[in-house]
């Protein structure tokens, strides 16, 4: 974006719930990343959106429509069970025979992690047929996209001529990477397209995949009149998006749950008298303290901290008494900071203490859920307004669904020889541990 634009910080609940949700038409652009506009610069200025970057309005409204409706409408939520069970099993094998550190841990938590869901989310996405050697292509391409991102780090666009160069070096090194993930997804995207075409298309046990609903998508034909069907590269687009939005922000909470888990053997010993008499599918109903344990994960560690909008000048007078500067003259980009929410003393007691027991009745979390409420915001991991997270419903069931099986299997312990887990927090593509989580992952002799 261009430099000149002025960039304000809003911290404060009424003031976001203000503008997000009272004023909402208004707080629903997204400043355009320089990530879509370095690419669209490659392409003659051809749009390449997602549904996260394109503009408030019919073409956004078309796709959001569709993913919500089609694939992750709470309906179908039900049709996960099976994908998380068959993924559940794949984490536990690798848990269990995943190679020990000096002090009996397992160093690569996170890889585990991030295998499991995306196993789930794949096959979401692309069906049951595609195999396992191709989703872990996908995957490891996946991961480095975003890592790439990360690094990229949009929205930085001052310093030096060395700063400019290394970030040059990191955007080209992001084009290669979108590059290798056009090649690898377009012969599936074909495959797919010729297994819903032929007479006998493999059952997919009632759930229909993501990809389809793409196939059979109209939107609106800029320019001229009527609808159109999506080209290759914008579904190449909404797949990565969906590939990636699914599994990084997932992984994320599950890894910062875990470490608080092993931080407070307590709350591992709550979880586990609740989970010991559950069957996976119950996960979604009734683990009242399961489900506190996630929203007081999402509170201290949202894996999106910041919501950006761009907003028009018009607007400014919306965010009277919550600007970090002075109004400025003309459009201008919000950032609403989502963590220091999730933090503030004047809306939580002891917020830096991570106490899953406030979500619960009496307990200052009381009532709150993980999306805003109408009247008032205390905290929105998963943003508010027109432009709040679709995946909402799907990453509260993967998390809760993940984590009670690792209760339920694991013992989860501090390796030999540590006293506390580093809980230092690292801005990547989501908001990370700084040092990823080691623990002693020990089999329990009571099982499924
Ligand atoms: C713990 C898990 C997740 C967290 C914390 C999270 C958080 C967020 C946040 C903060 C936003 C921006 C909201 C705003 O601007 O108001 C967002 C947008 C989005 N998320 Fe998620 N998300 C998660 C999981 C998912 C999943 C599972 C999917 C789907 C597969 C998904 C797909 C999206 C998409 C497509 C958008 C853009 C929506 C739009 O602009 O209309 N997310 N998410």
């Amino acid at each position: 974006p261009p430099a000149t634009v002025a960039r304000h910080k809003i911290s404060d609940p009424a003031i976001a719930h203000r503008a997000l949700v009272e004023n909402a038409d208004a707080f629903s652009n997204r400043p355009r990343a320089r990530l879509h506009v370095a690419l669209a610069g490659r392409r003659d200025g051809k749009r390449i959106e997602d549904l996260n970057s394109v503009a408030h309005g019919p073409y956004w409204r078309a796709l959001r429509c569709n993913l919500t409706a089609e694939t992750l409408h709470p309906s179908r939520l039900g049709g996960l069970v099976p994908l998380q069970r068959e993924a559940v099993q794949g984490l536990v094998a690798a848990l269990s025979s995943a190679p020990r550190g000096s002090r009996e841990e397992v160093t690569e938590v996170h890889q585990h992690l991030y295998g499991a869901v995306f196993s789930v989310v794949a096959r979401l996405c692309f069906g049951h047929a595609v195999d396992e050697a191709h989703v872990r292509a996908m995957r490891r391409v996946i991961q480095n996209f975003q890592l790439a991102i990360g690094q990229v780090k949009p929205f930085s666009a001052k310093g030096s001529v060395m700063d400019k160069i290394v970030e040059w070096r990191r955007l080209r090194r992001l084009f290669a990477i979108n590059v290798g993930l056009k090649e690898l997804l377009l012969p599936h995207i074909a495959a797919r397209r010729m297994a819903v075409q032929s007479p006998r298309p493999h059952d997919e046990g009632g759930r229909r995949p993501y990809v389809d609903s793409l196939f059979d998508l109209r939107v609106p034909n800029e320019g001229a009149a009527g609808r159109r069907a999506l080209r290759d590269d914008e579904m190449v687009n909404l797949i990565t998006e969906f590939l990636g939005a699914g599994t990084g922000t997932v992984v994320a909470c599950m890894e910062w749950a875990l470490a608080h888990i092993v931080d407070k053997p307590g709350v591992q010993e709550k979880l586990r008298g609740e989970v010991d008499d559950g069957e996976v599918s119950r996960v979604v109903a009734g683990m009242p303290y399961l489900h506190a344990v996630v929203l007081e994960t999402l509170r201290m560690h949202p894996p999106l901290p910041v919501i950006p909008r761009h907003v028009h000048a018009d607007a400014v007078g919306v965010l009277v008494g919550g600007m970090s500067m002075p109004p400025p003259a003309g459009d201008f980009y919000v950032n609403f900071s989502v963590g220091d929410m999730g933090r503030d003393s004047k809306i939580w007691s002891e917020p830096h203490e991570f106490r899953p027991e406030r979500f619960l009745a009496g307990g200052d979390g009381d009532g709150v859920g993980p999306l805003p409420g109408p009247k008032q915001i205390r905290m929105m991991p998963f943003g508010a307004g027109h432009r709040f997270c679709p995946g909402v419903g799907m990453a509260m069931v993967n998390v809760k669904c993940f984590l009670a099986a690792l209760m339920r299997e694991f013992e989860w312990a501090l390796p030999i020889g540590t006293g506390a887990v580093d809980l230092t927090e690292m801005d990547s593509f989501f908001k990370v541990m700084k040092k990823p989580l080691s623990a002693r992952v020990t089999r329990r002799r009571k099982s499924i």
